[in-house]
């Protein structure tokens, strides 16, 4: 099977999570993606939520199939958000999110959730954050080289990212992402602390102590791993 079908698989199962009446949290990305079309699907089914997206993409795509979205004007908290993840160690269910360039809205989103719930196939499992992908960190455009020589400092290499035809990506918040390139990382919650605490970031894409549970596909079935299991 492909990872595109244990993504959908995982999506499936936490779909299944929301309750009638919840406010509920739409993820961003290729597994999320998977979570908002059986959302839509449940929705046509009678399933009643409204739901806050966090990215201009899943809001496009919820809007698509009739969810009805809220804000935070009008709900102070979410019961329940389901995302995706680059990264998951193991045990802490602390994430390496953003790669899809959506992580300030998804921290604010976690942030405010009594759940947050990663779907994701098996290979983003890992022992120790780092070991597979680039931590991104979205900063302000102006100043970003200084921004990212205060990261070096911490002993990542920060490069901005690109689109294809070599300009700047920009993310939904009109930022830029350094992509930081850290040797394993083995104090997440330190790292965390130090680059939040440097002038120009706006967010990083470490997310620790957040996530309640994961949901991870593969070829030996379905996980619902929860913290320190
Ligand atoms: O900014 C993107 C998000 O953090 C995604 O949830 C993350 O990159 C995982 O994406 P995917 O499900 O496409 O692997």
């Amino acid at each position: 099977m492909s990872a595109s079908e244990y993504k959908r698989q995982a999506a499936e199962f936490a779909a299944e999570m929301v309750e009638d009446g919840m406010v509920v949290g739409l993820g961003t990305g290729s597994t999320a993606a998977f979570v908002v079309e059986a959302l839509g699907r449940r929705h046509k089914e009678g399933l009643r939520f409204v739901a806050i997206p966090t990215s201009v993409a899943t809001e496009k795509q919820a809007l698509g199939l009739g969810i009805h979205l809220t804000t935070f004007g009008e709900h102070a908290r979410v019961n329940l958000t389901i995302d995706g993840a680059d990264e998951i160690q193991r045990g802490t269910l602390n994430l390496i999110k953003g790669l899809g360039g959506a992580l300030l809205r998804e921290k604010i989103v976690a942030a405010s959730s009594d759940r947050l719930v990663i779907v994701a196939d098996d290979t983003k499992l890992v022992d120790h954050l780092g070991m597979k992908t680039l931590l991104p960190v979205e900063v302000t455009s102006f100043g970003w080289e200084a921004t990212a020589r205060q990261i070096e400092r911490l002993g990542g290499q920060a490069s901005p990212r690109r689109n294809r035809d070599g300009a700047f990506f920009v993310s939904d918040g009109g930022n830029l992402i350094l992509d930081c390139r850290f040797p394993v990382i083995s104090d997440a919650k330190r790292l965390e602390q130090e680059i939040r605490s440097i002038v120009g970031v706006v967010e990083s894409g470490l997310f620790v102590g957040m996530a309640t549970d994961a949901i991870v596909a593969g070829g030996e079935g379905i996980a619902h791993l929860t913290v320190g299991a």
